[in-house]
């Protein structure tokens, strides 16, 4: 059944554009081909492919067309006497209805959009193919934001004050970073009326339930201990709120669209897609420009040189940014020397690396409320999206109200949570485990959860890791994926606070709001690995959560700042590479410990921040509310 009628078309003919099919399979629902007309698809005057209209030089060079290389393309070519140049490896994303419609961004997982980055096999993760984890990182402008679960949480005051402190530059602390947080944001709905929120800002930010489900939820959150939380972006993150979501009116709001998309008709602003830089030119300590290489369509690579006659920025993402100083030969001497890389300047590039894993916790329902597995690809969700854009489709991919503990009187008063909950709409499946790369024994046994059509999951995420990987990498080949040791659950910290995390799950499912729907477990068995061990004893939840960590993609670290004596950051407090001129990293790797929540809004923050130092502009005056 085809809905609608397309206008979309991409500029070299290349797929993923127009049309969004649904299998609604379950139910024994048809098969639907959405076609879409966008309201962004504009004729934006994105230069495609590169040609000889870029120039020779510019002010500035961004490595990055992603959150933070969109804040800072738009940024600095609001000055019309600076020449900026945005390089990104992946695609345009104009039309293209996968990147609009929230929930269908699910699709780019694997597709040529993601660089699906496969880390290294760890012996102790035996529940997962081949023993890695794939990173989903979007390759395309908006970088992240474009593929991202779309959920719009900025941290703990707490995490903001503690890299002020330690870099000792108190630009970084809650205060001042709160005025970045508000410039970025373009609140909806009731948000606006908090002073906590930004209002005139380009990056919409929404709020409120999409399905029935959550209501329930928040009432058992309270019944299990939890407070009611109107905002966890205002005076405290801690208790159970709704989730806020970067979206304008049930579509996505990526960086690229609410930030680039404007810009892109400055004459002092060229935006190159499909164009991967292999390397930063460095010429006595100084960076003075970048080497590309395009490939466009069928036709043939082409290798270019570009001059940088201020910066060269790189926001190429964790991996990315990562992988780019050590191709340029920054980074931990030995091992750029055991590649036979000259060593520019011996830093601890890549080292540092953090993310957010959680445990999802499962479980069935009887039917009588809220959405089913069903309703996320059937005719009524689509055409509901169609009429009002809210609904299924509209989620940030099922996600509709996060819970946030802290498990010490300390974290408490500190405002500091330890453990997040997202709640999730929707049943576990076959197909969400291969998403994950379960390997096919795991999925075969736990296949039972197919017959599940009304559940949810509560994810348990552990918010702050003290195990920590590194990046390196695998050769000189700037095409090759670099070699990612997470090292994830090294250190018995960490798995101890998921096992509490599991256990709290548990007792927010047994609330009675829960329980009068049928809430249960949707297994009670020791799957293979862990059968040596008692259900639901300590050592089951350790041997689950070690058998397949799941990763919420927030990959940071890697290039952190600090301050100027500290030997293991890679960046000064400006976010400017040290031993080298003319060369910053302005993403979430510069982060010295992630934040408590989702990364996406303080990196964006991050670039907002960076935008004013690249220009030499005072910092914005704090806000104190
Ligand atoms: C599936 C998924 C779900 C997520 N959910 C959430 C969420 O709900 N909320 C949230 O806050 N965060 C979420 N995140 C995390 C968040 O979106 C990212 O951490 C954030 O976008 C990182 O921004 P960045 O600017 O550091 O990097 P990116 O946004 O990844 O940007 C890097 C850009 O650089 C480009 N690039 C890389 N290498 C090169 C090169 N050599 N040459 C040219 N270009 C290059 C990339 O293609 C990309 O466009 C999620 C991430 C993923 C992948």
């Amino acid at each position: 059944k085809t809905l609608n009628e397309s206008t979309c078309e991409e500029p070299d003919g290349q797929v993923e554009c127009g049309q969004l099919h649904f299998n609604s399979n379950v139910s024994g629902g048809g098969n639907y081909t959405l076609n879409c007309k966008l309201s962004d698809a504009a004729n934006d005057p994105l230069k495609t492919p590169l040609t000889s209209r870029l120039r020779s030089s510019y002010d500035y060079i961004i490595v990055g067309g992603g959150s933070a290389g969109s804040v800072l393309a738009s940024r600095l070519s609001e000055d019309p006497g600076l020449q900026v140049l945005l390089i990104e490896a992946g695609a345009d994303d104009r039309n293209k209805p996968q990147l609009v419609i929230p929930l269908a961004g699910l699709s780019t997982f694997n597709s040529p959009l993601d660089w699906a980055y496969h880390t290294m096999a760890d012996r102790r993760f035996k529940g997962l193919d081949n023993k890695i984890n794939i990173w989903r990182s979007g390759k395309v402008l908006g970088g992240g934001s474009s593929i991202n679960a779309m959920i719009y949480c900025r941290g703990s005051p707490y995490d903001f004050d503690r890299w002020a402190n330690y870099t000792e530059d108190e630009t970084w602390d809650y205060r001042h970073v709160l005025s970045y947080f508000m410039r970025a944001e373009g609140a909806q709905g009731d948000l606006r009326y908090s002073a906590y929120h930004g209002k005139v800002g380009p990056l919409s930010v929404s709020s409120g339930a999409n399905v029935d489900f959550p209501g329930v939820f928040m009432k058992a959150a309270v019944e299990a201990g939890f407070v009611e939380n109107p905002d966890y972006n205002g005076a405290s993150m801690l208790g159970a709120s709704y989730v806020q979501r970067t979206q304008l009116k049930g579509e996505r709001m990526s960086a690229s669209r609410a930030y680039l998309r404007p810009a892109l008709g400055r004459p002092n602003l060229d935006v190159v897609v499909h164009t991967h830089v292999t390397r930063v030119v460095i010429r006595e300590g100084r960076a003075v420009g970048v080497e590309m290489v395009q490939s466009w369509g069928t036709s043939r690579a082409t290798t270019f040189n570009v001059e940088a006659k201020s910066e060269v920025i790189l926001s190429s993402g964790t991996v990315g940014s990562t992988k780019l100083l050590l191709l340029s030969g920054v980074g931990p001497a030995s091992h750029l020397e055991s590649l036979g890389i000259p060593v520019v300047a011996d830093l601890p590039v890549g080292q540092n690396l953090q993310d957010h894993l959680h445990y999802h916790v499962n479980f069935q329902m009887t039917p009588q409320i809220g959405v089913s597995l069903n309703d996320f690809a059937d005719l009524g969700s689509i055409l509901k999206y169609i009429t009002t854009k809210s609904g299924p489709l509209a989620t940030a991919y099922a996600v509709e109200a996060v819970f946030m503990e802290a498990l010490t009187e300390e974290a408490k008063a500190l405002n500091w949570p330890h453990l997040i909950y997202e709640v999730l709409a929707m049943p576990s499946s076959s197909a969400e485990m291969k998403a994950l790369n379960y390997d096919s024994e795991t999925i075969k046994e736990l296949s039972h959860r197919d017959q599940v059509i009304n559940g949810f999951q509560l994810l348990a995420t552990l918010v702050h890791p003290e195990s920590r990987g590194a990046i390196y990498l695998k050769s000189t080949d700037p095409f090759e994926q670099p070699m990612i040791d997470t090292n994830y659950l090294e250190r018995q910290e960490d798995i101890d606070v998921l096992i509490k995390g599991i256990e709290i799950a548990h007792r927010i499912a047994a609330a009675p709001s829960l329980q009068s729907i049928g809430a249960a477990l949707t297994e009670e068995f020791s799957y293979s690995p862990c059968k040596q061990f008692a259900f639901n004893s300590s050592d089951f939840w350790r041997c689950e959560i070690l058998n397949r960590p799941v990763t919420i993609y927030h990959a940071t670290g890697t290039n952190k700042m600090g301050p100027q004596d500290d030997p293991t950051a890679v960046l000064d407090s400006e976010l400017r590479v040290r031993k080298i001129h003319g060369l910053r990293v302005v993403d979430a790797s510069i982060m010295p410990w992630v934040t408590s929540c989702n990364i996406n809004a303080p990196t964006i923050m991050i670039a907002e921040k960076a935008a004013d130092m690249i220009r030499g502009m005072p910092p914005l005056s704090p806000t104190d509310i």
